[in-house]
């Protein structure tokens, strides 16, 4: 049986062994397993039961990234990193499964959020978020419709948490001259001269118009390790747990995406496990 529904996530199985699990709350991946493998990071102390975002797996970040620079923004209401991640998703089935692909869907609109988050954010939305496994690749896809009259302003991004063995042997390749914001740094700008970005304190860096994964209308990547001070002030994270994670998140939050009413976005990211 490729893919299990249970009562709180949908587990989904390739015939190679392959798997991953979907969360209801938050349409959150936690687990990609290629053939038995863990390639997702997820907390040991994250909660699961639907009163906090999970710590780990893909996290999905929309309307807004971070918490709102600007007090007029449309989404400054907002909790940090918006609402999708915090809202119990709709199961809407398998949209494909056959010999090479499974492929399941989520759906969430603006009256299944939490009543607090529509008043933070009164617009009308439809987002549908697709996972597909095949062997060796994890897609997930992300589509949002404005169902509003009027135009209204998003981030989006995909918070990728991986297991890493030894957070300091990992490097991050593919950002050589690219400018980021340093937020660390007092939120400076920084050109990336070097090849690889290694990791020997908290990294949390926005990297404009970075090409790292295979992105489908994601320009921008975000990457971060809390390191040892921030790990210990995270109630649902463990304090060593910073030694076994990098996030690696594409998205599209330099800048908000205008959408019109009844138009919609669609964007997604292609991991491929390299065995
Ligand atoms: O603790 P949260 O809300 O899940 O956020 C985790 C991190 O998410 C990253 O994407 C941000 O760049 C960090 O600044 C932030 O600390």
């Amino acid at each position: 049986m490729p893919v299990e529904v249970l009562e709180d996530k949908v587990i989904l199985k390739d015939s190679k062994g392959s798997s991953a699990e979907v969360y209801y709350f938050g349409a959150t991946v936690t687990s990609w397993k290629y053939r038995g493998k863990e390639l997702l990071f997820l907390s040991k102390k994250s909660l699961l039961d639907g009163t906090k975002g999970i710590r780990g797996g893909i996290p999905i970040i929309f309307p807004q990234f971070a918490k709102a620079t600007d007090s007029s923004a449309e989404t400054a209401a907002l909790p940090q990193h918006g609402l999708a991640r915090i809202s119990k998703f709709e199961w809407n089935g398998v949209s494909v499964d056959n010999e090479s692909e499974v492929s399941v869907r989520f759906g969430l609109n603006n009256s299944q959020v939490p009543e607090n988050l529509q008043k933070d954010w009164p617009k009308k939305f439809k987002l549908i978020f697709t996972v597909t496994l095949n062997d060796d690749t994890l897609k997930t896809n992300l589509s949002v419709k404005n169902e509003d009259t009027a135009p209204f302003d998003f981030n989006v991004l995909l918070h990728t948490y991986y297991s890493v063995p030894d957070i300091s042997k990992v490097s991050v390749e593919g950002l050589q001259n690219i400018s980021y914001i340093d937020k660390v740094k007092n939120f400076i700008t920084v050109v990336d001269n070097d090849k690889s970005v290694k990791f020997t304190q908290e990294t949390d860096r926005i990297y404009g118009n970075a090409f790292l994964l295979q992105r489908i209308n994601l320009k921008d990547s975000v990457v971060w390790n809390p390191w040892i001070d921030k790990a210990k002030g995270m109630s649902d994270f463990d304090d060593d747990e910073y030694k076994q994670m990098i996030c690696v998140e594409p998205g599209h939050v330099a800048e908000y995406i205008i959408l019109k009413s009844e138009e919609s976005w669609e964007g997604g990211q292609i991991i491929q496990y390299k065995h």
